[in-house]
């Protein structure tokens, strides 16, 4: 295998020659998923902050080794590292990496992460689980086996699947039915949640989310998990539906294991899009954004930019209502082209409802506004019966 060397945040890390990131490489790399990282740097460390302990670490999904090893090298609270990878050559490529950078609080293993799970019960702080594809076949495991107040962070990259392309799959691997729209990447990481909560359930453990995305092709989630029977089942009160007009973009959602969600819609009468279970409690925790934001200064991150513009920007719109709405999408099923966004907002914001852009979604509004009234305030703008020089 050729090799070549390349820096990322305090480490060096020696990676496979390549010409397209592939799954197939002989060891995976993707340079696009710096940012990635760098925001699973930035978390972890605030945990760890948080927690007040020395934390260990299980990056159950090594590849290169590079996350272990930024992990173990950039983040002062992190006490020792596991790295894991079915891959043998993974595994070789990830001990010269860590020898590399002179990390010896970090073992690397070759084995299955459910495996490397079960035969560590209880002695993981983190658990980062960053498969090719869905996380649902490691997430029971995870779920059995991390540490009461322990933190996970699980990518997906079955886009199709969580957000409603296809819908088979995503009832195969989630137990959810998704479907298409505007905030199907919403939704996705909502059926995600709501899948990591049923597995948590099992072991009478509850989720409190701290921050959730949607990126390029995949979406990751944070969160810590606490145990407790009674917790658990309020944490259930969170899963529920959607239920989604495609035709006057109206929505309502209902709380539940069985939808009590009408078929048509209330407003126009067309057949309703039903998607669910999913979570529908929160899916970023306000104050610890803040936390994690003001704490980056401390981190060496390339992303440091990109990753503050997330962050602002989820900050933003952690505390508005579930979806949100395009606004192109309005004006087509206004037939009129779309006003200035900017101009809405601020209308929107005038009247006092809940109003924030949304990361999801460069045209997205996310607003308590009724769907309504928001359509005619649109109208009112683009007639210039409103707006700035009104
Ligand atoms: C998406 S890559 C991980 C990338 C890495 N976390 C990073 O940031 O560069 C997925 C890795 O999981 C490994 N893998 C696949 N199935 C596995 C399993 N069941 N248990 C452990 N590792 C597995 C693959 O060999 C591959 O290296």
């Amino acid at each position: 295998m050729d090799t070549h060397y390349i820096k990322e945040g305090l480490v060096e890390i020696e990676v496979p020659d390549f010409e397209k990131v592939s799954a197939k490489a002989p060891v995976f790399y993707n340079p696009v998923m710096e940012l990635n990282r760098d925001i699973s740097v930035a978390i972890i460390n605030q945990y760890a902050k948080m927690v007040d302990h020395p934390i260990s670490v299980f990056d159950a999904f090594g590849g290169t080794g590079i996350r272990g090893a930024r992990y173990a090298k950039e983040i002062p609270g992190v006490e020792s590292v596991m790295v894991g990878d079915v891959n043998p050559l993974a595994v070789e490529i990830a001990q010269k990496n860590m020898k590399l950078n002179d990390l010896d609080n970090v073992t690397v293993e070759k084995n299955d992460a459910n495996i490397l799970l079960q035969s560590n019960k209880g002695l993981f702080d983190v658990v980062d689980i960053d498969p090719f594809g869905t996380p649902a076949m490691f997430t029971q495991s995870t779920a059995a086996n991390i540490r009461p107040g322990g933190l996970i962070c699980i990518s997906a990259t079955d886009t199709s699947a969580l957000c409603g392309t296809y819908h088979d799959p995503c009832l195969r691997k989630y137990g959810a039915r998704p479907f298409k729209s505007e905030y199907c990447h919403e939704n996705g990481i909502r059926i995600m949640l709501a899948f990591i909560a049923r597995n948590l359930a099992v072991n009478q453990k509850y989720l409190e989310v701290l921050f959730s995305h949607s990126t390029q092709h995949y979406m990751r989630i944070y969160a810590i998990v606490h145990r407790g029977g009674k917790k658990t089942n309020e944490s259930l009160d969170n899963i529920g539906f959607i239920a989604h007009c495609p035709h006057c973009l109206h929505r309502e959602i209902s709380y539940g294991f069985v939808s009590t969600l009408p078929s048509k819609c209330p407003e126009c009468g067309c057949d309703y899009e039903i998607a669910g279970p999913m979570w529908l409690g929160s899916i970023w925790n306000k104050e610890f954004i803040k936390d994690t934001m003001d704490s980056v200064d401390d981190l060496q991150l390339n992303k440091k930019d990109e990753l503050l513009k997330l962050f602002n920007q989820c900050y933003e719109e952690s505390e508005g209502p579930v979806t949100f709405y395009d606004i192109h999408k309005i004006c087509k099923t206004l037939k009129i082209s779309s006003p200035k966004i900017n101009d809405v907002i601020d209308e929107i914001a005038n009247r006092g409802y809940f109003i924030s852009r949304t990361h999801f979604k460069l045209t997205g509004m996310r607003t308590d506004m009724p769907l309504d009234e928001l359509k005619q305030l649109i109208v009112d703008i683009k007639e210039e019966k409103l707006g700035p020089e009104n």
